[in-house]
């Protein structure tokens, strides 16, 4: 078969017009139901990005929010008004887990192509080349939204910053794109190989050069708390508060911390944790809702080969689990 003659311009008008392919009724729908929903603070923070993208003047904005306070709510608003009148927003995250809390979000090393040896090379670009099929977007882009950030290397900024100028051709920061920043310096912060704190706290975005230039706004109301279905949420939230803030003493021979008082339920096997968070996994395993609604995270992989499952008739569906996890 002769190869199809498609030139370059296809690959970049569908890109963008995937970009531009969404139900703008049901998103203004949507826009007129939460925006009356946001509580003041969201509101102000709201209003004031809102503002930014319609002069277009780009610059770089991090929003601070701690646990449950409506980030994911107040970007799916932004989102969803920018696309509701045509316009092009790009969502990135650091992990593919949290590019599933965003519509048509996806992982920052995917979408903007970062090296990645970031933390060796000193002078970074991503590798987008002039012909990548997304550069119209990026160059569209009303908003680049980069969610649950705290672990982005600074570096990833640096090439980010970089790219656009020379895409855009624009030497103003981010070559005038607006770039917004969200999540919480609470959680969980660049992970370097083999490295010591100071090598994190020196690879996070707060070491970056141009952070004092970052616009910044917080959201702490806590709207999980708020929502009057969990009334155990406001202990649990200001537990974790006390973490996050270093409130809770270290220690010094252990360097660990101790969990406040009734902070969570401890299991003593492995075989307990999985009942407990999968209970009768053999009678559930093929129902998609329960299994939504659960998932036992590991912070490093080694742990999660560890899980060993043994029962054949859901054996598959474990590993599936595990590796999701
Ligand atoms: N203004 C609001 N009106 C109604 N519900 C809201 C509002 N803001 C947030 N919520 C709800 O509160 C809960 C927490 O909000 P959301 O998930 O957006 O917070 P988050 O900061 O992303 O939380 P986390 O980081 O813990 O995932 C969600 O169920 C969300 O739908």
């Amino acid at each position: 078969m002769p190869a199809s003659d498609r030139g370059m311009n296809d690959a970049f008008n569908r890109e963008l017009e995937r970009e531009r392919d969404h139900d703008r009724h049901e998103l203004s729908q949507s826009v007129q139901t939460n925006v009356p929903l946001l509580n003041p603070q969201q509101k102000e923070v709201y209003e004031i990005l809102m503002k930014v993208v319609d002069e277009g003047n780009g610059g770089l904005f991090f929003l601070d929010t701690p646990g449950a306070t409506g980030n994911t709510f107040l970007m799916s608003l932004i989102f969803a008004t920018i696309r509701a009148r045509s316009g092009i927003a790009v969502a990135v995250a650091s992990s593919s887990i949290a590019a599933t809390l965003l519509e048509g979000c996806r992982t920052a090393h995917s979408a903007l192509k970062f090296p990645l040896n970031l933390q060796t090379i000193e002078q970074p670009t991503c590798n987008i080349a002039k012909n990548f099929a997304m550069v119209k977007v990026f160059i569209a882009a009303k908003i680049i939204i980069c969610n649950e950030c705290t672990m982005t290397h600074k570096r990833a900024l640096e090439a980010l910053d970089r790219t656009l100028k020379n895409l855009r051709k624009d030497s103003r920061c981010f070559g005038g794109a607006m770039i917004l920043l969200s999540d919480d310096f609470r959680q969980t912060l660049p992970v370097i190989p083999r490295s010591t704190a100071a090598d994190e706290i020196n690879a996070c975005l707060k070491s970056y050069n141009l952070w004092h230039n970052v616009k910044k706004f917080q959201l702490v109301a806590n709207m999980r708390v708020a929502l009057p279905n969990d009334p155990s949420a406001e202990d649990f939230c200001k537990q974790l508060l006390t973490i996050g803030n270093g409130l809770v003493p270290v220690d010094k021979s252990s360097g660990f911390i101790s969990f406040p008082p009734n902070f969570c339920n401890f299991v003593s096997s492995k075989d307990e944790l999985i009942e407990n968070v999968f209970p009768n996994m053999i009678a559930n395993h093929k129902n998609g809702e329960w299994l939504s609604e659960r998932a036992i995270l590991a912070a490093k992989n080694k742990y999660v080969d560890d899980f060993k499952f043994c029962n054949s008739e859901c054996n598959s569906w474990y590993s599936a689990f595990i590796q999701i996890c």
